[in-house]
């Protein structure tokens, strides 16, 4: 069966925050499936974003997947409003919740998909018990924080062995990336099983944003019969 095209999910992160309804118009309209929101408190990264009353508004703007990302300490306080926000997927950091395992299964509970998401310096055998609970594994490829930042090549490993635990186990899990990722580092990540990408500069700062996503799938498309 031929494999689904490569999944490519814009950041919030890197649009103009006074134009956002125009923004996510521009992700609606260029071929992109997700909308990723990069939630952060200052606390669990050095950065602060917005709360669930923004994707709450956001929500009528856009039928895509709502992919929200929560870099916040102690997510498992939080889920339930997220969900409410109309969210889809609600991905939380493994290194942020004390009992992961009960927050996943909270995510779902509250009838989202749950995520589990991984900074540069976590490995992947911290989260291989929840493995079998997830609908999604967020590999970081930079560390949480801010958009620009170059993807850092020791996290490449993890894409492939989450990769290979997948097949073995026969878990369904989406593996998404998240940092760094352009036209020049797509192929590398793709290389390694990536399902999705997050896309916050390379995104926003495209001249033209559906011809970006539709070079992207291509690139994967190139990478994945070679
Ligand atoms: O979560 C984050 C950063 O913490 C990411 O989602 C960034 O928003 C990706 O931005 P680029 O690296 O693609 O510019």
């Amino acid at each position: 069966m031929e494999q689904a095209p490569l999944i490519i999910a814009p950041s919030v992160l890197s649009a103009d925050f006074s134009r956002i309804a125009e923004e996510v118009a521009t992700i609606n309209g260029s071929g992109a499936k997700w909308v990723h929101l990069d939630v952060m408190d200052g606390r669990f990264v050095p950065n602060i974003t917005f709360g669930p009353k923004f994707i709450k508004d956001l929500r009528p703007c856009s039928p895509l997947v709502f992919d929200t990302h929560l870099m916040i300490s102690e997510p498992e306080r939080y889920v339930e409003l997220f969900a409410q926000s109309g969210s889809d997927f609600i991905t939380v950091h493994s290194e942020a919740t004390v009992h992961l395992h009960r927050t996943l299964q909270l995510i779902r509970s509250c009838g989202c998909k749950a995520g589990v998401a991984i900074v540069p310096s976590t490995p992947v055998v911290l989260i291989e018990s929840v493995l079998d609970i997830v609908d999604q594994v967020l590999v970081m490829t930079v560390n949480p924080g801010f958009g620009g930042q170059q993807l850092i090549p020791s996290t490449l490993r993890k894409i492939s062995d989450l990769a290979q635990i997948r097949q073995e186990e026969g878990y369904e899990y989406v593996i998404s990336v998240d940092g760094g990722i352009n036209m020049r580092t797509v192929k590398e990540v793709v290389a390694c099983g990536t399902d999705a990408v997050v896309c916050g500069n390379a995104f926003f700062n495209a001249d033209d944003r559906a011809l970006f996503v539709d070079q992207m799938i291509s690139l994967a498309r190139e990478e994945r019969i070679r």
